[in-house]
């Protein structure tokens, strides 16, 4: 009796679709893009619901309210992660956004902080500003590129404030070892892709040969030691020469036993951070880029907003996003129509919770779905539409008489205790480059050899944990000739900021930094 009732579905759980003995819901589980069907199964089963995944079980939250209440205010209680065997095994257990809820998460996510709070993130703002002058050169030099050079932007301005060493051109090699490793990683950890190892733990003996994540895992694990200790190394070994640029690791390095830190530690906590920002940054942004395309009176009202108060004769300053509501709008608008990380990162209960008279066990997953919250019909008006205006009608962006009041514009950063450590840095990231592209760039569709425009596909993102659009073509021009010769000359001067970042370059590097400066005399 007790074998037939794993899977099954306990009294008091919320309610969820119908499972089978012993594995539950786990033949239905989704092997891709999870988000879609967890919202099909919200509107079917509520905005708090279970899945019985064999024994063990998940709590898919599709409902701002609970939310609020369970991972905000109850994040004593749901702040860990699940197990995840794969994640472990190619990290070791030491990275900080899968760590469980213990202690090396806590000295991880503390030595973490000490470059990421208001304050210190403001010291960034120099080398961001600067890449991101880079990232409209880039793209006025070469438009067609612009994809990569978004993710070039993201990865430059996290290894210049971690190892204080930029990367000119996506070619450079640690970006281009990065996004790839990055890639394969995403595809590991993507819920549903991989064979259930953490509920049916007998899956973990089958040997590597018949395995593809073993052999996948042993893979992602080898290139991304490669890169991120040798990342590190390479920092300590100027250290060691008294070539010191102020660079966080070098920093950690000094303090490593005060921060209660060891080299591994070190290694996967600057790596992690590599993923955590330059993927979530490009990501958004490359999704902000394609709504613009495909959205052309929102593009146009940003347009003429910025026009009104920036002008023609400046860059835009982050001072100036509180004057341009209609860009503030797009920025929340773009977290909702295409949340970077639809289901957030799961979350964990070290304890039972009750919530609206149902039981949610000690150990359960809980999903937190915002796609689901965001693409709600219930809540938005046309939501699957890129509609920015709706955050001018009401704060959260909530149809007129609908109580939207639980909702937080932040929401697509998590929740509770393991809310996004990076949360500042990417928000200026954010703010910068939304201003400067509007300001700089007109975005209309690429053509075809007849002349006619091609339609993009605002539903093409790759498969991953990360939800970034495939890579997409679209025509980008500069608005005016004065705008171009400003980013020019800001170009330019963006050169000092950048030497300090600029050492140990290949040539080819140096070569492209030398000709793209030169060009411009
Ligand atoms: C558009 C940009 C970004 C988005 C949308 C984003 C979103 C998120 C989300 C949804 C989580 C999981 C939160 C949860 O479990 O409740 C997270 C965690 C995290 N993010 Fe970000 N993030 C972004 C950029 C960054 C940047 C720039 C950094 C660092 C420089 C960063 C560092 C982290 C870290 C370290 C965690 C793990 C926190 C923990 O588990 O304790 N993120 N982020």
């Amino acid at each position: 009796r007790k074998i037939r009732k794993i899977g099954a579905r306990d009294a008091g759980f919320p309610p969820g679709p119908p499972t089978l003995p012993i594995v539950g819901n786990l033949y239905m589980f989704p092997k891709e893009f999870a988000h879609y069907k967890f919202t099909e199964w919200a509107r079917q089963y509520g905005g708090i619901y279970s899945l019985k995944l064999g024994p063990g079980t998940a709590i898919v939250l599709t409902d701002a309210a609970a939310v609020k209440e369970l991972m905000d205010k109850r994040s004593a209680t749901t702040s860990d992660r699940p197990p995840m065997h794969i994640g472990a095994l190619v990290t070791g257990g030491l990275h900080l956004v899968l760590a469980r809820y213990g202690d090396t998460w806590r000295t991880l996510r503390r030595t973490a902080h000490a470059i990421l709070t208001p304050q210190a993130t403001s010291r960034h703002l120099p080398i961001q500003l600067a890449e991101a002058t880079q990232l409209l050169h880039d793209i006025l030099r070469t438009p067609q590129g612009f994809y990569t050079h978004v993710q070039r932007y993201s990865s430059s301005v996290i290894f210049s404030v971690l190892y204080g060493k930029r990367a000119p051109r996506y070619e450079t090699p640690e970006t281009t070892a990065f996004f790839q490793v990055e890639h394969e990683w995403e595809l590991l950890m993507e819920p549903g892709a991989t064979p259930p190892v953490d509920m049916i733990p007998l899956l973990k003996l089958v040997p590597e040969r018949w395995s593809k994540w073993k052999r996948d895992s042993r893979r992602v694990r080898a290139l991304q030691r490669a890169l991120y200790f040798g990342l590190l190394d390479e920092t300590a070994e100027r250290v060691r020469k008294g070539e010191h640029n102020g660079s966080y690791m070098e920093e950690v390095l000094a303090r490593q036993e005060e921060f209660g830190m060891n080299r591994e530690m070190t290694g996967y906590l600057a790596g992690v951070l590599i993923e955590a920002a330059s993927e979530t940054t490009s990501s958004y942004l490359n999704s902000l880029i394609l709504a613009l395309v495909a959205y052309p009176d929102a593009q146009k009202k940003a347009h003429e907003e910025i026009d009104r108060v920036v002008g023609q004769h400046r860059m835009p300053t982050l001072d100036d996003l509180g004057r341009l509501p209609y860009v503030q709008a797009i920025i929340l608008e773009t977290h909702r129509f295409r949340p970077v990380l639809p289901l957030l990162v799961p979350h964990a209960t070290i304890a039972v919770e009750e919530y609206q008279g149902y039981i949610i066990p000690e150990g359960a997953t809980i999903f937190i779905n915002a796609w689901g919250i965001f693409h709600d019909p219930a809540l938005f008006d046309s939501p699957e539409d890129f509609i920015p205006d709706r955050y001018l009608l009401t704060e959260n962006g909530t149809k007129p008489g609908v109580d939207g009041s639980h909702l937080r514009s932040t929401l697509a950063f998590g929740a509770g205790r393991r809310f996004c450590s990076g949360g500042h840095l990417a928000q200026n990231a954010i703010k910068i480059n939304a201003m400067n592209l509007l300001w700089a760039f007109d975005f209309n569709p690429a053509v075809d050899s007849n002349g006619r425009p091609i339609k993009v596909d605002t539903f093409a993102y790759s498969k991953g944990a990360t939800m970034g659009p495939s890579p997409f073509k679209c025509n980008i021009t500069p608005r005016s000739k004065e705008k171009a010769e400003i980013i020019e000359r800001e170009f330019l001067e963006a050169a000092d900021t950048f030497s300090k970042f600029e050492f140990g370059l290949n040539p080819e590097d140096q070569e492209f930094v030398t000709k793209s400066r030169a060009q411009d005399h």
